[in-house]
């Protein structure tokens, strides 16, 4: 089975943590090298431009592929949306200079709008009955209304600088994006499974943690009381008199105030831990 992964880019790095993490790590590779075998005899990953991957997916040359949302969008193909990955988050919206009051969508008609998305700002524009001019440019878009090259654009934002330094202003948002896992609509291998399940372990464990601590056994109903979670926790004998250990799965977020909560129930030893993947 193979697994399109962005070979560059802002995607490639945390994509590759993420199968390592899945227990899919990559075999090292020479430098450059476009495919890489992984730990499972069965898998391969290639590596290939993010922009390529869902072509890559929807032609067969892979199984998988793991890219934006925007991306697939972009190429028209019709594939599987398996697992948000929850990274690569941003937004392409429909943005104009600060000073031109452009408001809403129709205030683009009879206009220019450039963009790195012509596919995905056309069939926006269709949806909203506009139907501007599309300049399509292959990056730095942010620049084009200033040169008079267009009204708006339509392009990624994430934390907002790079309209700001612009003097560009969203006037809509076109899509919401982030990394997924991807898959043609007709792969229904065992395989394929497989490795969505090893993804989405790792990120339902990315904000949990593990609770370790002995209780008083005279007040175990309390301490179950503060232990929010996943399930009941885990309660296990210990060689000491009145006490037992009590394992859970806690929400990162709520460790604070549980600790606080089970030093008053009595609890001792308490430990917390980090979860490499939780397979629910
Ligand atoms: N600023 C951003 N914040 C979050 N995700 C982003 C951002 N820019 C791009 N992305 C996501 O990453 C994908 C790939 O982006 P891009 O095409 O810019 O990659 P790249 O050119 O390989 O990377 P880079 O521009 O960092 O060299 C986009 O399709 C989008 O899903
Ligand atoms: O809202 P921000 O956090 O400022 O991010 C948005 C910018 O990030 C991306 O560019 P990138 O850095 O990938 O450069 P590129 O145009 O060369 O791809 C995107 O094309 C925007 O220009
Ligand atoms: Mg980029």
């Amino acid at each position: 089975m193979r697994i399109a992964v962005p070979n560059k880019g802002r995607l490639h790095d945390p994509t590759v943590d993420l199968l390592d993490r899945a227990g899919l790590s990559i075999e090292p590779t020479a430098d450059r090298q476009l495919y890489a075998d992984t730990v499972d005899p069965d898998i391969t990953v290639l590596f290939a431009r993010a922009a390529d991957i869902p072509e890559y997916v929807a032609d067969g040359a892979a199984d998988l592929g793991i890219t934006g949302l925007d991306q697939v969008r972009e190429s028209g193909v019709d594939l599987e949306d398996r697992l948000d990955l929850g990274y690569g988050e941003c937004r392409l919206v429909l943005a104009a200079p600060e000073e031109d009051d452009l408001a809403s969508v129709d205030d683009l008609a009879g206009k220019t709008v450039a963009t790195e998305f012509p596919r995905v700002a056309r069939d926006y524009f269709a949806d909203a009955d506009v139907s501007p001019d599309i300049v399509e440019v292959s990056g730095a878009t942010e620049l084009t209304p200033h040169v008079e090259m267009a009204d708006a654009i339509i392009d990624i934002t994430s934390t907002g600088t790079t309209l700001r330094v612009n003097r560009l202003e969203i006037v809509d948002e076109v899509l919401a994006s982030s990394v997924r896992l991807f898959a043609r609509p007709d792969v229904e291998s065992e395989k394929a499974s497989q490795v969505e399940t090893a993804l989405d372990s790792v990120i339902a464990a990315e904000d949990k943690r593990y609770l370790m601590l002995n209780a008083p056994a005279d007040r175990l109903d309390e301490i179950e009381d503060v232990i929010p979670g996943l399930g009941g926790p885990t309660v296990l004998d210990v060689d000491e008199p009145n006490t037992v250990a009590v394992h859970a799965v806690v929400p990162e977020r709520e460790v604070f105030q549980t600790i606080t909560d089970l030093k008053e129930k009595g609890a001792s030893d308490v430990l917390v831990t980090e979860i490499e993947r939780l397979v629910e």
